[in-house]
């Protein structure tokens, strides 16, 4: 059952090794964090406005989620099962089996704000997923839930295999990313190589495009909910915070509806504040205190022209520059960041034979920047895990695979100046559109099920949902 997993988490479970996941993150998550704060400060405004039946969250529904059979959108009343709209229609006959009659729970693989994470493996199928249980209260669970079941079907999101309803929890169990969490790669390995980072880059944004595409927004956007499969891939998950966005009648819409940040672009903001972190080994804007992360936010002006900067190509900086825009109207758009020509050199295989080999510069020979400041960005002194070995090896259970897989000898072709010179040339190369009908159709090797509030075993109805 216990499998090893790479990388570093929470550390929960007892004895659990492998998967347990130790102190040095509880340490960050202890103490004051800007994500922590950000997040509770949501939530609880979320809840507010769920159980004030704002308007804000009406139009949302109505806007977003055509009626489906006989069910009403959002009706009152407790339970999921009365939340989720179109879900409750196709199971009402699911079968009210307890998650102990299907699953066996194994050890504790993550903590968040508002629940636990444990291993638990399919009695039926013998294979292990990641169970999420949330106390019931504090959930948002009935968005979260809906939002993967619609997004179901796409590799790079986490999948939603089966939701348990108890008295007093959910249990979501999702498939499990076995491979661990981004941040604790970034946390081991120290800054990335361009080539690494833009090919780690193009798979992000391309579940965020996937994402706006279907009309959601994720809004928490960071290292902490990218997983890893075994394989190395990434999987986006932790749909707590997100949202679908309203795209129904303008004509109706409230002018504090179009003030609420439900743009998608802020997912660009956060995806450029990771690249950022990526390519430097820093978080762009710290502080001593929230207050002073916040004014940094909104006024720090970024220097891209000095310090580890000047080692990084000109088509990177100038993403970032465009990612990082505070003006949401012209900050590039999740489509555009995948054709920006800095993603398209390195992850282009035509264009990568094309690569000159070149002396690499920038990395070579400076130990990485200590990705401690990642985690949060309140600058502590206190903490100094001192210069680390860049690390290139992995685990025996995670091989690395093509997004990590690049040598030092390919990291030597990873010239800024190379990609300073072909930027011209690709710029006008066109990337294919992703094929909607690919992304709605029916999964069959995962069906979802949710026991207790349903039954369902295809995305179909799901799909019809939005
Ligand atoms: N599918 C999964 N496979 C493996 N580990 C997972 C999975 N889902 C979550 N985890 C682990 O559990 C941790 C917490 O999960 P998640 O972020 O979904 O919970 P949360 O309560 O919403 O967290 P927070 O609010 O603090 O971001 C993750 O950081 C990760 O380490």
């Amino acid at each position: 059952m216990r499998k090893k997993r790479k990388g570093s988490s929470e550390a929960h479970g007892e004895g659990s090794e492998g998967l347990s996941f130790a102190t040095r993150s509880s340490n960050f998550r202890s103490h004051f964090s800007l994500e922590g704060y950000a997040r509770l400060k949501k939530r609880c405004k979320e809840n507010e406005d769920v159980s004030a039946g704002s308007f804000k969250r009406r139009l949302a529904g109505v806007a977003t989620a055509p009626p489906c059979g006989a069910s009403s959108l959002v009706s009152s009343g407790r339970g999921l099962k009365r939340k989720i709209g179109c879900i409750d229609v196709s199971t009402q006959t699911g079968r009210k089996n307890k998650i102990d009659d299907d699953y066996v729970f194994g050890p504790n693989i993550g903590k968040g704000k508002f629940g636990s994470v444990r291993i638990c493996r399919s009695k039926s199928k013998g294979i292990d997923f990641a169970c999420k249980t949330l106390k019931k209260g504090e959930e948002t669970v009935h968005r979260e839930v809906e939002i993967m079941q619609h997004l179901s079907g796409y590799p790079r999101v986490v999948t939603l295999h089966a939701v348990y309803e108890e008295s007093d929890c959910f249990h979501l169990v999702m498939e499990l990313c076995s491979g661990g969490r981004l941040i604790d790669q970034m946390d081991k390995e120290g800054r990335y190589s361009e080539q690494r980072a833009a090919n780690i880059f193009k798979d992000l944004m391309l579940v965020i495009s996937y994402c706006h595409e279907m009309g959601v927004v994720h809004r928490d956007i960071k290292p902490e909910n990218i997983l890893l499969t075994s394989a190395g891939k990434i999987q986006l998950a932790d749909f707590g915070l997100a949202m679908r966005i309203a795209k129904g009648s303008p004509a109706y819409v409230a002018p504090e509806v179009l003030s609420e940040s439900y743009s998608e672009k802020v997912d660009v903001w956060s995806a450029g504040v990771l690249l950022y972190a990526l390519l430097s080994g820093v978080l762009p804007f710290k502080g001593d205190s929230l207050d002073a992360i916040f004014e940094a936010i909104k006024k720090v002006k970024l220097d891209f022209n000095s310090g580890v900067w000047e080692s990084v190509s000109k088509p990177a900086r100038d993403l970032l520059a465009r990612m990082l825009t505070r003006d949401e109207s012209a900050r590039i758009t999740a489509d555009e960041v995948r054709r920006h020509p800095w993603i398209l050199f390195y992850t282009d295989r035509t264009l990568k034979t094309m690569s000159i080999k070149s002396k690499h510069k920038g990395l070579g020979g400076t130990s990485p920047p200590c990705l401690l400041q990642l985690r949060n960005p309140i600058k502590n002194t206190d903490v100094n895990r001192g210069n680390r070995e860049k690390k290139t090896t992995h685990d025996d259970d995670s091989p690395p695979t093509d997004s990590f897989s690049n040598t030092e000898e390919e990291e030597e072709e990873d010239e800024s100046g190379v990609v300073d010179v072909l930027v011209v040339a690709i710029s006008n190369v066109r990337i294919s559109e992703p094929k909607r009908s690919r992304l709605c159709s029916p999964t069959t090797n995962s069906p979802i099920e949710q026991q207790h509030s349903s039954n369902l075993t295809t995305t179909n109805t799901l799909c019809r949902a939005f």
